[in-house]
């Protein structure tokens, strides 16, 4: 119920009669002066209920209600300044009653009512306008939350975010925001100088990253230029050149920790996370830091298979800082001994990269030595014990312990190690001979896992009379699926690993006869152990420039290798170890991508190393990427994986 708005003497504002009520023009002509002359002047000032339409039609009155809201607002939100709130109310109030009293009528006196209403009665939030709990400051949501400016409804209240995940306000909403916030002393960690970064500040920036320590009181980096510890060459090259524009987690924790501790240092991060950069750069900065040594291999990077070796080599010198060289097998001695002095600058560093046994040959015969190694690498350090190097990264280990000349840059030699999965005992009894005191860093949560889709498809092994596995059927049957439903849905380059090099060949063979009879043409290669180093270069070449679409491949190129936009890996044989399993399926989805993993598994073959898998996989990824068919489901038992999030799909679409 409202009372009797002035708006009624406008209605009446041309009628004659003397007894018409006064509009405000009337008043205000009569020098804001009103004086009641009879009894009938107060007919119009009686409180008269209104319909709502009448109400709503009174556009004084509507103003008026604005006003008044304006007013409440001002009231609810600006708690801090209640003295300047009450004064404001006054006025307003005053103001109102001016009108009121020189009016009479457009009065809407229950809003002044309700003013009062609201500062009595209304519970009073402890914050000011000046506090800001939005998404755009508060240290709890991530950063990394993308907001597409374009579908910002909020006119002119755009935000740009930019690659590095930095928000950029450019509206003055926000920069008032902005602003205020600096005047709370509040700001985002992001937004703040790296040493004013306080305790709960990293343990958020560590949270959102993933990021796990052990015995490291250093921060970690969140730009390349925190700590300046990156020289103006080694920046340009990897922001200008490479374009990358922040360091990956690893390399946010390795870089300040081996440069700054000089300590021994362990870390564990997933494939493709940018572990090889998450030395190499450490080393070139120390190398570059520190007097040089003419001519002598100053760092030592040690890698389980010739291929990585030589990639690693290859990205190295990308940076043009350091003299980079590899040996490896399959190179005899004399030509590994004119390599090593070819290409080189000697103003530069050395850094080695080998694979262990063939840097025993070099040792032995007097073509490498290590006497002023200051850093040593072990990189997939736990499939190097899987291969059976333990005994020969002892014997490196002894020698460079024995020749090794105290410098005067350094007197411990650091070694650091990198892994992307943990193979309990084995790396933790490396870790445990060759480290002395690491620092532990690992990036292994579920959300920091690759996003990769695995499937797994039922492939029943064909048996025999006897009982025994018909290899001919079950490969037949397989080759088939692979060619037929799956490969015609992906684009190239294309991964397939076996267990054996003999099914590597036979594939190969199949593609082969398959090429004469269809249009579609694959181009496929193989590389396994009993192929030449010569090949396996030359494969791996054409693989990488697209030359071949599809490489088959024993386990030498599941570790390490950085092919860029592998699109889908194939298990066509599940390997015997849950790790390798690991390392298989991470040459696709790498620095931040997607990929699609597909693995052929029966209960027969894989009975033993599935249900571990399973189990791992439940542990570790989100449920929803594991995918497999009815048929996978019943024989490995499955269905609690179904009710937790895992699909399953009877006739299995793999994309
Ligand atoms: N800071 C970065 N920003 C963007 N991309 C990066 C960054 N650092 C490295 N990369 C790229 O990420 C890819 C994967 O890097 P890398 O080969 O070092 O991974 P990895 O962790 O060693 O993987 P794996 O465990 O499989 O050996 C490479 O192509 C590399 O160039």
């Amino acid at each position: 119920m409202k009372m009797a708005p002035k708006k009624l003497a406008i209605k009446h504002s041309n009628n004659n009669n003397t007894n018409r009520p006064l509009d405000i023009n009337d008043i205000l002509s009569k020098n804001k002066s009103f004086v009641i002359q009879n009894t009938n002047d107060l007919n119009f000032i009686k409180p008269r209920l209104l319909s709502k339409k009448e109400r709503t039609n009174l556009p004084v009155n509507n103003n008026k209600v604005k006003t008044n809201n304006k007013v409440h607002k001002i009231t609810k939100s600006k708690k801090n300044h209640s003295n300047e709130n009450k004064q404001i109310i006054e006025n307003d109030k005053n103001t109102s009653q001016l009108l009121d009293n020189n009016s009479i009528e457009g009065v809407d006196t229950t809003s002044i009512n309700s003013i009062k209403y609201t500062k009595k009665k209304q519970f009073q939030f402890d914050w000011s306008l000046n506090d800001d709990t939005s998404r755009e400051v508060d240290p709890i949501i991530p950063k990394s939350l993308k907001i597409n400016p374009l579908k910002n409804t909020f006119s002119n209240n755009t935000i740009n975010i930019s690659n590095k995940g930095n928000v950029q306000s450019q509206h003055s909403t926000l920069n008032n925001n902005k602003n205020n916030n600096k005047n709370n002393n509040y700001q985002h960690y992001l937004d703040k100088p790296i040493k004013e970064m306080t305790k709960r500040d990293w343990s958020l920036f560590k949270r959102e990253n993933n990021i796990t320590t052990y015995k490291s009181d250093i921060d970690p980096i969140r730009n390349w230029s925190d700590y300046n510890l990156i020289p103006r060459d080694i920046l340009t090259r990897l922001t200008i050149d490479l374009g990358y524009g922040k360091p990956t987690p690893i390399q946010m924790c390795s870089l300040p920790n081996i440069l700054m501790k000089n300590q021994d240092f362990l870390g564990v991060a997933k494939t493709g996370s940018g572990k090889t950069l998450a030395y190499l750069i450490p080393i070139f900065i120390k190398l570059l830091k520190t007097p040089s040594v003419h001519n002598k291999f100053r760092g030592l990077i040690l890698v389980p298979t010739r291929e990585l070796a030589q990639q690693i080599e290859v990205e190295g010198n990308k940076f043009g800082v350091c003299n980079l060289k590899s040996i490896v097998g399959g190179h005899s001695l004399e030509q590994i001994n004119r390599d090593l002095s070819l290409d080189i600058d000697h103003n530069k560093e050395f850094v080695l990269i080998a694979t262990p046994g063939r840097l025993i040959d070099c040792l032995d015969m007097g073509i490498v030595d290590l006497k002023y190694l200051e850093i040593l690498v072990l990189d997939e350090a736990d499939r190097m014990i899987d291969l059976g190097f333990e005994e020969q990264l002892d014997t490196i280990y002894n020698i460079i312990q024995k020749t090794r000349v105290a410098t005067y840059n350094n007197n411990n030699l650091q070694i650091l190690m990198f892994t992307a999965t943990l193979n309990g005992t084995n790396i933790s009894k490396l870790a445990e001979s060759k480290l002395k005191n690491p620092i532990i860093i690992k990036l292994t949560s579920s959300s920091d896992k690759p996003n990769i889709s695995q499937f797994f498809r039922y492939c029943p092994r064909y048996d025999n009379k006897s009982g025994t596995g018909n290899q001919y059927l079950s490969d037949k049957y397989k080759f088939d699926t692979l060619y037929n439903e799956i490969l015609p849905h992906y684009n190239y380059p294309i991964i397939i690993f076996v267990n054996y090099k003999k099914t590597a060949d036979w594939l190969l063979q199949q593609f082969e006869a398959k090429e004469e009879h269809h249009s579609h043409c694959y181009r496929v290669g193989t590389i396994h152990g009993s192929k030449s180093q010569d090949q396996r270069e030359r494969t791996l070449q054409k693989f990488r420039t697209g030359e071949l679409h599809i490489l088959i491949a024993t386990d030498v190129a599941a570790r390490g290798l950085d092919i860029p936009n592998v699109s889908l890996v194939i298990n066509y044989q599940m390997c015997r170890k849950l790790d390798e399993y690991i390392h298989r399926i991470g040459r696709t989805a790498r620095s931040g991508q997607s990929g699609v993993s597909v693995t052929f598994v029966n209960e027969t073959e894989d009975g033993q190393v599935m249900p571990l898998l399973f189990k791992f996989l439940k542990k570790n990824y989100p449920l929803n990427s594991i995918n497999y068919d009815k048929n996978v489901e019943i024989k490995f038992d499955l269905k609690d994986y179904k009710n937790r999030g895992a699909n399953n799909n009877k006739n299995m679409i793999f994309y």
